[in-house]
């Protein structure tokens, strides 16, 4: 099967399975895909880097078979170099790693680069953008945190709108081209100012599953999909 990710209406919500029933993935994945999302979020979690545990390797190649969406995996690990053979391995299509979580952040971007995937580096909320400037020619995407990563649920940080534009007036002054995608309590109010700052990839996990009406509150989110200025 062949993966796509192109820049268009549909492709820009990015369902996060952390919050979904896993005993009905099969049918949701049929719900999502229905929706004409092209990308799926899957949390990686290790205890340490954030106290929670989540999706394996084993988990992502499983998903993998049963769908042609992106998968876009968000390694919320320590030393994520260890990680990144084994989901791209099991199929993922972009590696998110977080700035915080290894002393060798450029050599794990170019770890992701000669496997020839996807790189992004996440920001936890209390990283500035300093920390990552020097590496955005480097990257496809730049996902902002806009919670502490770890838990689904949680209220979305407003101060982030700010660190949001501030990365797109630094996208526009490098003259580089990554996505900038934002994680964490994305919901059909949160999301518009996230657009007009300037994100192109909201990832939402508790708005879309924490009811029966996933394919509705998706199109929610599709229909907001207008604000943005170009
Ligand atoms: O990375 C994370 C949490 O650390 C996320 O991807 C969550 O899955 C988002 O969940 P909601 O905040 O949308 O419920
Ligand atoms: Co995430």
């Amino acid at each position: 099967m062949t993966k796509i990710q192109k820049k268009g209406k549909n492709n820009m919500i990015e369902p996060s399975l952390l919050s979904s029933n896993l005993m009905n993935v099969g049918q949701d994945l049929r719900i999502i895909e229905k929706c004409g999302i092209e990308r799926l979020h899957i949390d990686v979690m290790d205890g340490k880097f954030v106290p929670n545990l989540a999706f394996s390797p084993n988990f992502t190649a499983q998903l993998n078979k049963k769908t042609n969406l992106f998968l876009d995996c968000h390694l919320m690990t320590y030393r994520p170099e260890k990680w990144v053979d084994c989901f791209d391995e099991a199929g993922a299509n972009l590696i998110t790693v977080h700035v915080e979580s290894t002393p060798h952040i450029y050599k794990v971007i170019q770890q992701v680069k000669d496997l020839h995937k996807k790189v992004g580096i996440a920001l936890n909320p209390g990283t500035s953008l300093s920390s990552i400037k020097w590496l955005l020619s480097l990257v496809d995407q730049v996902l902002i945190m806009t919670v502490n990563p770890g838990f689904g649920g949680q209220n979305f940080i407003t101060e982030m709108v700010n660190k949001i534009l501030a990365l797109k007036q630094l996208r526009q002054e490098s003259g580089t081209d990554f996505q900038i995608e934002v994680d964490g309590g994305i919901t059909s109010e949160t999301i518009k100012p996230c657009m007009q700052a300037g994100a192109d990839v909201f990832v939402a996990g508790s708005f879309i599953f924490n009811n029966t009406k996933i394919e509705e509150k998706i199109k929610q989110l599709q229909q907001i999909d207008n604000l943005k200025e170009e």
